[in-house]
C-alpha cells in the first residue's frame, strides 16, 4: 500500500532518507510550458541538502539542450547536460552502441528536433523530421510526393516518437520505410506513454503515435528506449557510483505507473508518484502491493511546502 506524503514528518523522512532524486518531467516538474506550483523551491531545497537531483524524461521532442533553455525559461536555473537523460538521446545512443548502425546509413526520424538533434550530435544524417516538406502549405495528401515515392535506399534505421505536427504523409512514409525490404529495417520506438499532459488536458502521446505506425505496417518496435527501459538509468548508475552500490538510496518521482513507477522499481529504487500528471488516486491506490508506488503526493512541492 503507498504511504501518502501528507504530513511533515513524512516530507522530512522522504528529504532525509534518500541521496539521489530522479526527476520525471512531464506532469511532475511542468505541464506544458508551465511549472508546476513550488517545484523551484522543492529542488533547491535538495540541493542546499547536498542531494544528487537528475531528470529523466520520455518526452523525445527536444534534446538535452533544448531542456536547458526550458529550465532557464521556467525558472529553475543550474542545470546542467549530464543531469538531463531523455528517450530522444537514450535512442541515439542505442542506436549508436547496440544496434551499432554504421555512420553512413540514414536514420528516418517521425519526430520533432530533440530526436534529430541528439543522433546528429552522434554524427549520423537523419531524414524526415522536420523537413519542411512534410508539412508544406497544410495542402491535402499528395499521393504523388517526392519524399513517398522516392525512398531513400541509405535509411538504416526508422525512430518513431512524439510530434504535434503529424500528418498522413508522415505516417505513410515512416510505413513505406519499415514494410519495405522485407520489413528489414529497425524499427525504433522512443517511449510508450499513451497520452501526453499539457497544461490542463491530456492529449496524444508518442505512444499511440507509435501503435499506429506498428499496427499499419505490422511491425512491432525492436527496441523501446524509453523509461521504463532500464538504459537511462543503467547510465545514471555508471555515472553514480553510490546509487549503483545502493540503489535503496534513490527515489524516482514521477506520474506514471507503467513508466516512471516501474523503472525506479526496477532498478531498486523507491518511487514517489504525483498525482499532478497522468494517474489519479483511486489508481495507486487500486495497485497491488508489488507494484504499488513507495510512496504518494498531491505534488512534487508538498516536499518543500511541508517542511517550512
Ligand atoms: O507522449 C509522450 O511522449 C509522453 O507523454 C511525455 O512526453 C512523457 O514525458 P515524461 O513524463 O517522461 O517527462
Ligand atoms: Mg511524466
Amino acid at each position: 500500500m503507498s504511504l501518502k506524503v501528507d504530513s511533515r514528518d513524512k516530507a522530512q523522512e522522504i528529504i532525509d532518507k534518500y541521496d539521489y532524486f530522479l526527476f520525471d518531467c512531464d506532469g511532475v516538474i511542468w505541464r506544458g510550458d508551465h511549472i508546476l506550483p513550488k517545484v523551484a523551491e522543492t529542488l533547491d531545497l535538495l540541493k542546499k541538502n547536498n542531494k544528487t537531483v537528475l531528470f529523466v524524461t520520455n518526452n523525445s521532442t527536444k534534446s538535452r539542450d533544448d531542456y536547458l533553455g526550458k529550465f532557464e525559461k521556467i525558472g529553475i536555473s543550474g542545470i546542467t547536460k549530464d543531469e538531463v537523460f531523455g528517450s530522444s538521446y537514450a535512442s541515439a545512443v542505442y542506436i549508436e552502441k547496440i544496434l551499432q548502425l554504421p555512420k553512413d546509413k540514414k536514420v528516418w526520424v517521425l519526430g520533432e528536433a530533440g530526436i534529430e538533434k541528439e543522433l546528429q550530435e552522434l554524427g549520423y544524417t537523419t531524414i524526415g523530421g522536420t523537413d519542411p516538406r512534410l508539412t508544406a502549405d497544410g495542402v491535402t495528401f499528395d499521393p504523388d510526393h517526392e519524399l513517398l515515392n522516392n525512398l531513400d535506399k541509405d535509411v538504416g534505421a526508422v525512430i518513431v516518437g512524439l510530434t504535434m505536427n503529424l500528418n498522413y504523409l508522415k505516417l505513410s512514409i515512416t510505413m513505406q520505410y519499415l514494410i519495405k525490404d522485407n520489413k528489414s529495417i529497425p524499427f525504433i520506438a522512443t517511449n510508450i506513454d499513451s497520452t501526453f499532459p499539457t497544461k490542463d488536458k491530456l492529449l496524444i502521446g508518442a505512444g499511440s503515435i507509435i501503435e499506429s505506425v506498428s499496427y499499419a505496417s505490422g511491425r512491432k518496435p525492436d527496441a523501446v528506449c524509453g523509461k521504463p527501459n532500464q538504459s537511462m538509468l543503467n547510465a545514471i548508475k555508471a555515472d553514480n557510483e553510490g546509487l549503483k552500490a545502493s540503489p535503496g538510496k534513490g527515489l524516482m518521482v514521477g506520474d506514471r505507473l507503467n513508466t516512471d513507477m516501474k523503472f525506479g522499481r526496477d532498478g531498486g529504487l523507491d518511487t514517489l508518484l504525483v498525482l499532478t500528471g497522468i494517474e489519479t488516486e483511486d489508481r495507486v491506490l487500486a495497485q497491488e502491493k508489488s507494484v504499488a508506488p513507495t510512496y504518494y503526493a498531491d505534488k512534487l512541492g508538498d516536499l518543500f511546502e511541508m517542511t517550512q
